[in-house]
């Protein structure tokens, strides 16, 4: 009970079995001192943080994990990201409208970038966002250092940090400051085309010169080298005989804005669990069996 404002809030966090091992957890807050009825607010909390940190039936973990005796009222905390881009910023903008819309529980915190004048830059600014400038270059002084932009980031309380199209190797201490907490999208269906000199209409038009069929965005975790990291999320489009390399980056940058979204809100909510292989899935919302 709130000894300060004299509102008994009681928070009885029962855990209801239902659909198949369905687990919600319900959180009920009473606010007596203004005779409001009870709030019900059905939180999905992540099933493995109530039972344990390691579901024995799939043997997924999930990331977050928090024992129940720690986690007070199953609420998911809205999350705190950081978008690095390069250019346009056309995925940074679906994410951000994501995250006003209600779509993705969580805020974008900071927009980091190499390019002060780019799209994206320029939309974060006219939204209020601050503007970080990283890496450090030898023509500009101002900006930041590896370890500066990590206290930085410390700083804004960044979960997550989701690279949209920014264009520079992101450096051994900054993956490791942020383990398992690093995506990238990029417009093929990885392994195939990425790598080095695999970014913009280079990779789409390795693509068409491949004669490959189909073609699509990949979402992955970032580790120290270029595309090499842990797949989370593709999608597939047709590559078509005649196709130009614009008309197919068009059609991949289409299911990227959805992809990205898609995977940003599950990682939000805590629905990123990692198979016992090293494999990280994402738990379907509507029922927590369904794992894609
Ligand atoms: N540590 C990591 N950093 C980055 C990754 C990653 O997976 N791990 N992804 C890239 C994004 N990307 C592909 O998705 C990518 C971007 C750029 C390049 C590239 O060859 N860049 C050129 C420089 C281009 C320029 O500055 O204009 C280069 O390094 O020579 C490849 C892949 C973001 N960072
Ligand atoms: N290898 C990295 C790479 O090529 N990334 C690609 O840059 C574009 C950025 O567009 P946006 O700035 O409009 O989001 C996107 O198509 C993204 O997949």
């Amino acid at each position: 009970m709130s000894s300060t404002t004299g509102i008994r809030v009681y928070s009885s966090i029962n855990v209801h079995k239902s659909l198949e091992r369905r687990r919600l957890c319900r959180v009920y807050t009473r606010n007596l001192s203004f005779g409001r009825q009870c709030l019900e607010k059905p939180w999905f909390a992540p099933e493995l943080a109530i039972e344990k940190p390691r579901d024995s039936r799939t043997g997924f973990t999930c990331r977050n994990c928090v024992p129940d005796a720690e986690r007070e009222d199953c609420a998911v905390r809205r999350k705190k990201l950081a978008v690095f881009v390069s250019g346009g910023g056309s995925n940074f903008r679906s994410i951000h409208e994501a995250s006003v819309g209600g779509l993705v529980h969580g805020d974008v915190a900071v927009l980091v970038t190499d390019k002060p004048g780019c799209g994206g830059a320029e939309y974060a600014r006219a939204n209020g966002i601050p503007v970080i400038l990283f890496p450090k270059t030898k023509s500009s002084a101002e900006g930041l250092s590896s370890i500066d932009l990590i206290t930085t980031l410390r700083k804004f309380k960044v979960d997550f940090i989701l690279l949209a199209g920014y264009l520079k190797l992101i450096p051994a201490e900054l993956v490791q400051a942020y383990p398992k907490s690093i995506l990238n999208i990029h417009p093929s269906l990885l392994p195939a085309f990425g790598g080095k000199g695999f970014y913009g209409l280079k990779v789409h038009r390795a693509v068409i010169a491949s004669g490959a069929r189909y073609s699509g965005p990949t979402v992955h975790f970032v580790d120290e080298n270029f595309d090499t990291g842990r797949t989370l999320a593709q999608r597939v489009v047709p590559v078509l005989a005649n196709d130009t390399a614009e008309e197919l980056a068009a059609r991949v940058l289409h299911e990227e804005h959805q992809v990205y979204v898609e995977v940003v809100s599950a990682l939000c909510e805590d629905r990123i669990v990692w198979r016992e292989d090293g494999v990280p899935l994402i738990r379907s919302r509507e029922d927590p069996n369904v794992y894609t």
